[in-house]
């Protein structure tokens, strides 16, 4: 048995997508831990890789994708990177529940959500199925919704906040102790994304979860991670305590992210857009430091390595003038 509130330890991940040149990393050299019973938050702008860390958690990057160095350690489990077959099968769902973004169609239409949940537990051998769909209700209920009218309906009567829902109560309804949210909350409304943000926190703590939220709303990971790790062209730019990195963001990326937010500077004309665009698979700088196009503070440096990840206190931050402002 895994035992409650496990430790996640990814270590040097690199994944890879084969395109027309080549295979390109949409996550490189990747070290993350996820400390036993913390919400960790992943953010970044689309394109940074976010989700295809997700995946790599539960070793679900689908080719042409592949997960090409590095490590996913689960305290009880192992590396995941290198499970196969039914041992991934039984990992997935069991042991690691998970949203991924698409989980508003991601439903069988076919089949109500009752027997899907049902399909869910028996592949999985629950053997108590009553106290599965008792579990699922609460859940249901805990979020708003009528659990049974749910359970009886099909994806097509559901709205996309509902589904979304579904997807949490999917993620949760195993027990599983790492839990992987890629997007939970985007088709709610402000109020209800609150509400279910709330309910995952409870739900986390009771439950005795390691859990990783993965959004590109720095608001959402606000008010629920208790860590951050913010992500640009597929590398870790800077993590540590969330209220660190938000009131006092080191990188210059993390920065820019937060200035760009009317919500947490207060005044919407304070807020002020990062310049430029994230880079693709195909123009992320493959020397140096891939933030340097849209950076305020670059040196020639970063124009030929690529920063290391180094420890500034509680922080991690990989940037050519965190390291030489600290040792200035
Ligand atoms: N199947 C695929 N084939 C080729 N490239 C891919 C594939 N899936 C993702 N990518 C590329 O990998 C990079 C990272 O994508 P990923 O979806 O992980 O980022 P993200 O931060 O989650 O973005 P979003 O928030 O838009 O989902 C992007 O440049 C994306 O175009």
């Amino acid at each position: 048995m895994v035992k409650q509130a496990p430790g996640v330890r990814i270590d040097g991940l690199t994944v890879v997508y084969k395109t027309t040149a080549g295979e390109l990393p949409a996550v490189r050299g990747v070290s993350l831990e996820l400390r036993p019973g913390t919400i960790t938050g992943i953010v970044g702008e689309s394109g940074s890789g976010k989700s295809t860390l997700a995946l790599s958690l539960l070793n679900a990057v689908q080719p042409p994708g592949r997960i090409s160095a590095g490590s996913v350690e689960i305290d009880g489990l192992g590396n995941v990177a290198d499970f196969t077959g039914e041992k991934l099968r039984k990992a997935r769902g069991r042991h690691i529940g998970y949203v991924f973004q698409a989980a508003q169609n991601s439903l069988n239409p076919l089949k109500t959500v009752g027997k899907q949940l049902l399909d869910l537990g028996r592949s999985h051998e629950i053997e108590d199925l009553r106290g599965l769909v008792r579990d699922a209700k609460e859940l249901l209920a805990r979020m708003g919704l009528d659990g049974a009218r749910v359970l009886d309906s099909h994806q097509h009567e559901l709205s996309g906040g509902m589904r979304q829902r579904v997807g949490i109560m999917l993620a949760l309804v195993l027990n599983a102790h790492v839990v992987v949210l890629d997007e939970p909350t985007t088709a709610l409304d402000m109020i209800t994304q609150s509400n279910i943000l709330k309910i995952v926190r409870e739900v986390h703590a009771e439950r005795g979860l390691t859990t990783m939220v993965i959004t590109h709303d720095i608001g959402v990971v606000a008010e629920v991670a208790d860590r951050l790790a913010v992500m640009y062209g597929g590398r870790l730019v800077e993590q540590g305590p969330t209220r660190e990195v938000l009131g006092n963001p080191q990188h210059p990326y993390t920065q820019g992210l937060i200035r760009a937010i009317p919500r947490l500077v207060g005044d919407i004309d304070e807020a002020r857009a990062l310049p430029g665009r994230p880079p693709t698979l195909a123009t992320v700088p493959k020397q140096g430091c891939v933030f340097r196009e849209r950076c305020e503070l670059r040196m020639d440096v970063c124009d030929s390595e690529d920063p290391a990840a180094l420890a500034h206190g509680s922080r991690i931050v990989a940037c050519h003038a965190v390291t030489v402002k600290e040792h200035a």
